[in-house]
């Protein structure tokens, strides 16, 4: 009897079909009658609400562009993209779906079953996330599979796959290169007050957000071919960190085996290495001074340090990791680099001993302390593997297509990062800083720092 009623031959009558529809979509199942009810009764009243509306909506754009397009355009573009665009709306969406060979036919009454759309959200013109429930026995890899086509159906450049629950998804579609636009260097903060080490401003993601990192505890690895735009990422946290790098509550120690890339920090570091001799020395006075903060932190009874001139944040710099670790030409300096930076990535966090390193060849044997980093940024690479061996395996197929960002200046500083909690790849632009702006950047260190001299220290924050 039961097995009858499951294997049933007839679809759901159509007007439940609607009401179900109706139910998902409230606002427009009551907003549309409701309006046209409203045009039909008071025809004069309703032209006059509408006519009043747009224009303080345009007076608004008009007046006051950012707030406008913040809390005003979001919308405006979420419900073109969702509901008068070719691309989510019923037919389309059951077109597209069936070209990606993601329907399927009821076994019992041969309707046809297709993925629904649960929510879109369009961050950007570039951009924009389709939330999706996907059919009973799908799963993410026939998605994954799919995505290609989808990309091609939705007439978008990628489309990237990501599992939110057990039948839900999310469908990341750039429509575009979201960066058309060099994002300038940051502004330098205030005062040592403003500065927080907990959101330090690298640049901009494809959602329109800021780009922000927590300083203190991560070890940070940026791989890019030659003129990927390495350095801008290196340089960019620095403007934000400026105050307290002239205050002493964060130290910089540079390794530049290039002789080149970080040269123009060189005034404001605590240490400046370039050639590889002077680069194993300051990788070993590094480790050296965490070994001590260690001693000095557990004499405390403290397990944390809070950074301040005299417990200050150390972060290691090396413009390119691989000319210490694979490509230098004294073996024991090697093996000694290794360890060190072993020490450093697995204990330095706890004691404010941080390293960023750029690396144009992310394989094993050009780093391999490549784990240890925990925070990992893409930028255009050479090889299809490259992506999978810096943001984690899977990461290529979930949408980090750094080996396909063409080979041209306007992509620079343009590369992946894998969001911690979803570990989905999110395509990220470090901000830009010219010669200028970096001429500025240590002028202004120099300066701060001079005056801090000359105050005596008296303004120096005691240790916590
Ligand atoms: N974030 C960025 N935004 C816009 N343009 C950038 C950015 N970063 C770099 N560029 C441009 O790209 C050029 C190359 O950048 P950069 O030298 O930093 O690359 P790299 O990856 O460090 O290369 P290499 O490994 O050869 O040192 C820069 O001279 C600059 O013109």
């Amino acid at each position: 009897m039961s097995e009858n009623r499951t294997n049933s031959k007839r679809k759901t009558g159509r007007e439940w079909r609607v009401a179900a529809w109706a139910m998902r979509h409230p606002v427009i199942s009551s907003g549309m009658p409701a309006l046209g009810y409203a045009a039909a009764t008071a025809p004069e009243i309703t032209a006059a609400a509408a006519g009043t509306g747009l224009a303080a909506a345009i007076a608004w754009g008009r007046a006051h562009p950012d707030s406008f397009d913040h809390v005003v355009l979001p919308h405006l573009r979420n419900l073109r993209r969702r509901w008068l665009s070719t691309t989510y709306t019923g037919p389309a969406w059951r077109r597209n779906m069936r070209e990606a060979n993601l329907v399927r036919e009821h076994p019992s009454t041969g309707e046809l079953l297709v993925p629904r759309i649960l929510r879109l959200r369009s961050y950007s013109a570039a951009v924009e996330t389709v939330w999706v429930r996907m059919l009973k026995g799908q799963t993410l890899k026939h998605w994954m599979d799919a995505s290609e086509v989808l990309a091609a159906c939705f007439n978008a450049e990628r489309v990237t796959v990501e599992k939110i629950a057990p039948r839900k998804l999310a469908l990341v579609v750039q429509r575009r290169e979201p960066f058309t636009y060099t994002i300038p260097a940051p502004d330098i903060p205030a005062s040592v007050e403003e500065v927080d080490l907990s959101a330090v401003h690298f640049g901009f993601d494809e959602f329109g957000r800021e780009w922000t990192e927590g300083v203190t505890d991560k070890h940070i690895l940026i791989a890019g071919a030659t003129g990927s735009g390495k350095n801008s990422v290196l340089w960019a946290p620095l403007f934000t960190l400026a105050p307290m790098i002239a205050e002493g509550s964060v130290r910089l120690w540079l390794c530049d085996p290039k002789q080149v890339e970080l040269n123009a920090a060189a005034p404001i570091a605590h240490r400046y290495a370039s050639g590889e001799a002077a680069c194993a020395e300051v990788v070993s006075e590094f480790l050296e001074d965490q070994q001590a903060t260690q001693a000095k932190l557990k004499e405390q009874g403290l397990r944390k340090f809070t950074p301040s001139p005299e417990t200050p944040l150390n972060i290691l710099i090396i413009d390119e990791i691989g000319a210490i670790l694979a490509y230098a030409s004294d073996r024991v300096r090697m093996v000694n680099n290794k360890q060190g930076l072993a020490l450093v990535g697995s204990q330095g966090r706890a004691t404010g001993h941080v390293m960023w390193a750029a690396v144009q060849e992310p394989t094993k044997d050009t780093v391999p302390v490549r784990d240890l980093f925990t925070l990992r940024i893409c930028l255009r690479v050479t090889a299809a593997v490259h992506p999978e061996m810096v943001l984690g395996e899977g990461a290529r197929m979930r949408g980090a297509l750094a080996d396909e960002i063409p080979n041209v200046p306007e992509t620079a500083g343009i590369g992946f990062k894998v969001a911690e909690r979803t570990r989905t790849p999110v395509r990220v632009r470090a901000a830009y800083a010219a010669d200028a702006d970096l001429e500025a950047l240590v002028k202004y260190v120099l300066a701060e720092r001079a005056e801090h001299e000359e105050q005596g220290g008296s303004h120096l924050r005691l240790v916590a």
